[in-house]
């Protein structure tokens, strides 16, 4: 085993189960809250989830940030985008800017927006850009793997890093976002991997494609499964050959929001492809993923399901960037509102409360 597979393997096994203390305590203080039983629906659970994760009650999200991973997909050469890389680049300059469609949601929500290059193509230093670089973009996987197997590793060992340095500087919410041209792409080689559905199914437009286009896009994924025979049961084995270190450092994130304790919110196909992978390394990483919305890709709702974890938003968004992660932050902090701050029905004189559903 290479080094930072042994560095990503030795952290993994830190991550604990959730704190069922913490969700029991977190529920009391829901039934002493003074509304209908569960009438705020998953707003309830997200905290109560919150809560066993972080091992506390008493949650703290004033705090938010997404991160954005940044990469280059080689397999852009195939034609399955509708743009070439150099729009990655126009992309992360967009956001070290602040002026990205995420950008602009993240300033209404409060987050803080954390452009990562993770390898996008020839792109020197840059202001406002956090350089974790682990290559000059993935090779084309209709020809070879994406990338060796210690670059997926080092690429999870730096989402898990900056999950660690985010919780030391007090973050108490995180959002996954990326940006790579041609990464729905890997997203849906790897998503065929798992679900061991055939890319005519999963294969959606991206970020717009022609019905040519699809079919090229379609082909590509097939001849990616074709050349690489990625491992099913081996998640670093699919992420070298098909991913992206865009996903892989998402993936990461997750891991490390399990290890560090902080909530991760993933974003749409490509986050939930990545959360997919980081629970199929380590299931009890389950739960520091919350869903946001449902992407409109073709597998955006199949993947929800196979992570088991309910979407707060169905909005038809499919833009990428953290762009529906950082739009459920607004319903976190009015949860966390209500959660921290209602009257309970002791302080207003109800006494007798039925339980929906318990009637007699
Ligand atoms: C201008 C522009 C801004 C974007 N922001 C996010 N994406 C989204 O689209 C890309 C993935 O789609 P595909 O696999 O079809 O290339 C990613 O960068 C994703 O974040 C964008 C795409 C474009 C064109
Ligand atoms: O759902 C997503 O994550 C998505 C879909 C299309 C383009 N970019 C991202």
């Amino acid at each position: 085993m290479g080094i930072q597979e042994a560095w990503v393997t030795e952290r993994i096994r830190k991550i604990t189960p959730p704190s069922e203390e913490a969700r029991a305590e977190a529920k009391a203080r829901w039934m002493a809250c003074a509304h209908p039983l569960g009438s705020l629906g998953l707003l309830e659970t997200i905290m109560e989830d919150a809560a066993a994760l972080t091992g506390s009650a008493k949650l703290d999200i004033e705090k938010k940030a997404v991160l954005v991973f940044c990469a280059d997909h080689g397999v852009v050469a195939q034609g399955v985008s509708q743009c070439d890389s150099s729009v990655t680049t126009a992309i992360v300059r967009g956001l070290a800017a602040g002026r990205t469609a995420v950008c602009n949601m993240a300033e209404r929500a409060g987050c803080q927006v954390i452009p990562v290059d993770l390898g996008v193509r020839d792109l020197p230093p840059a202001e406002g850009v956090l350089s974790r670089r682990v290559g000059n973009g993935t090779g084309d996987f209709t020809l070879g793997p994406a990338m060796t197997r210690e670059q997926a590793a080092l690429a999870i060992r730096y989402g898990m890093e900056l999950v660690e340095e985010l919780k030391n500087q007090g973050v108490g919410l995180l959002a996954t976002g990326e940006a790579g041209i041609g990464n729905t792409t890997a997203s849906t080689a790897m998503a065929c991997v798992w679900t061991g559905l055939p890319p005519e199914k999963l294969t959606g437009r991206g970020a717009g494609l022609s019905d040519e286009g699809l079919r090229r896009k379609i082909s590509a994924v097939q001849k990616a499964l074709e050349v690489n025979g990625p491992d099913a049961n081996d998640p670093l084995d699919v992420l070298a050959k098909v991913g992206g270190f865009d996903i892989a450092a998402m993936c990461g994130a997750f891991l490390g929001g399990a290890l560090y304790k902080v909530p991760v919110l993933a974003d749409g196909f490509i986050s939930s492809v990545a959360a997919l992978c980081a629970l199929r390394l380590c299931p009890a990483a389950e739960k520091a993923v919350f869903a946001s919305h449902v992407s409109a890709e073709p597998a955006g709702r199949l993947l929800l399901e196979l992570l088991e974890k309910k979407p707060l938003l169905s909005a038809g968004m499919r833009l990428g960037e953290g762009t529906g992660a950082v739009a459920v932050m607004p319903l976190w902090d009015m949860a966390a509102a209500v959660y921290e701050d209602s009257y309970t029905f002791s302080e207003c004189g109800i006494e007798a409360y039925v339980p929906l559903g318990e009637e007699t």
